[in-house]
């Protein structure tokens, strides 16, 4: 949890700090005002490139003196801090209690879950961006996700280049490489099936209300029933032809269901999208804190508005006692329902 947060030239941002509570924390004001750049900025305090995935170079304030910094204090005296300098704008800098520190290393602090308007098309895209929300969810339970993902990549793309500069190239190498991937892409398709398996069983308990049920399951490749060095080494010629692997985890999508409606979720209706997100993303910050001892720090952009007044309270009522809930809206009257005792920023 945060117990402050401190901006420098982030975004449109020139100083800002906020010293939010333990529960709510809400941030209002007009379009534009930056409150999804706040919650970008908490974002960037754990692994990953924040919830816009944007370029660090784009972070930085315009017209500032270029680079930016987010540091926060979070509950146990903990000092973490991220950003860039003017002369590496895209090198990001990460430390913790004043040392430098990988980005990985973030997830050891402090985990962030975040639902934000971009994510409403999810069920309608491309199976990546599913396998990428997935890994993210997955990320958060276990730590090793990264690297086997990164390890995987590497094998991979050496692979790609490997098939597609040599006309001959190298079988011993070429079967080192797959090895790797099949090593990495077992460990990460057992670390994402164990997490779909998880949600799953959460989901169904969860009761239907303005969040709906989703069902959830890992489709395309998938480790259990493939061998994947196999696999590859039979599809060199067609990978080749092809110029990328066309079997591995990297090619597994995340198959969400309305469970009530008993209908792919892509066919749903934007607000029943909505509500099976909502109830994925509540069902994993319910996961995170029961396996991490701590509940996430929880960023909902938007989420107010689009709820009708009784889903709106039904959320709220679900949201208190699950930790720091950072949530953002245009209108005060938005957060009425949340009585007195809550933090709150007005951006202008
Ligand atoms: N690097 C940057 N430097 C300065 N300003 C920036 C930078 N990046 C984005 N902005 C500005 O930040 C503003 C958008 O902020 P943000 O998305 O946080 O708004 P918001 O308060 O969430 O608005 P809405 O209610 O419309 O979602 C825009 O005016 C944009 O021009």
């Amino acid at each position: 949890m945060l117990t402050r947060l401190i901006l420098t030239d982030f975004r449109n941002h020139a100083d800002l700090t906020i010293a939010p509570g333990p529960g709510f924390v809400v941030l209002t004001g007009e379009n534009g005002a930056g409150k999804t750049n706040v919650l970008e900025a908490v974002s960037l305090l754990a692994p990953g490139r924040g919830l816009r995935r944007a370029a660090l170079g784009d972070m930085a304030r315009q017209n500032g003196p270029g680079g930016f910094g987010v540091a926060a204090d979070l509950t146990g005296d903990v000092a973490i801090a991220t950003g860039t300098h003017a002369a590496a704008p895209e090198r990001r800098i990460v430390r913790v209690q004043g040392s430098a520190v990988a980005a990985t290393a973030l997830a050891e602090w402090l985990t962030v879950v975040w639902l934000t308007p971009a994510m409403d098309r999810l069920f309608v895209e491309p199976a990546g961006e599913r396998r990428r929300f997935l890994d993210r969810l997955t990320l958060a339970l276990s730590s090793a996700h990264a690297m086997h993902a990164n390890r995987y990549e590497a094998a991979m793309r050496a692979r790609n280049r490997l098939l597609a500069d040599d006309a001959a190239p190298d079988r011993e190498w070429l079967s080192a490489l797959e090895a790797q991937m099949a090593e990495h892409g077992a460990a990460i398709d057992a670390a994402r099936r164990e997490t779909v398996a998880a949600l799953a069983e959460r989901l169904v308990e969860q009761p239907d209300g303005p969040f709906a049920r989703a069902g959830l399951a890992l489709e395309g490749w998938t480790g259990a029933s493939n061998s994947l060095a196999a696999d590859l080494a039979r599809g060199r010629a067609r990978d080749a032809a092809a110029g990328r692997a066309l079997v591995g985890p990297h090619r597994s999508d995340l198959v969400v269901t309305h469970l009530g409606k008993g209908q792919a979720a892509g066919l749903c209706s934007t607000g029943e999208q909505k509500a099976l997100l909502l109830g994925l993303i509540l069902a994993h910050a319910d996961l995170v804190a029961e396996r991490t001892g701590a509940p996430p720090v929880l960023l909902l952009d938007e989420v107010a508005a689009h709820l009708d007044p009784l889903r709106r309270a039904a959320l709220f009522d679900r949201l208190s006692g699950m930790g720091q809930v950072w949530m953002t809206g245009t209108e005060d009257a938005l957060f009425a329902d949340l009585g007195r005792d809550f933090f709150r920023l007005q951006l202008t």
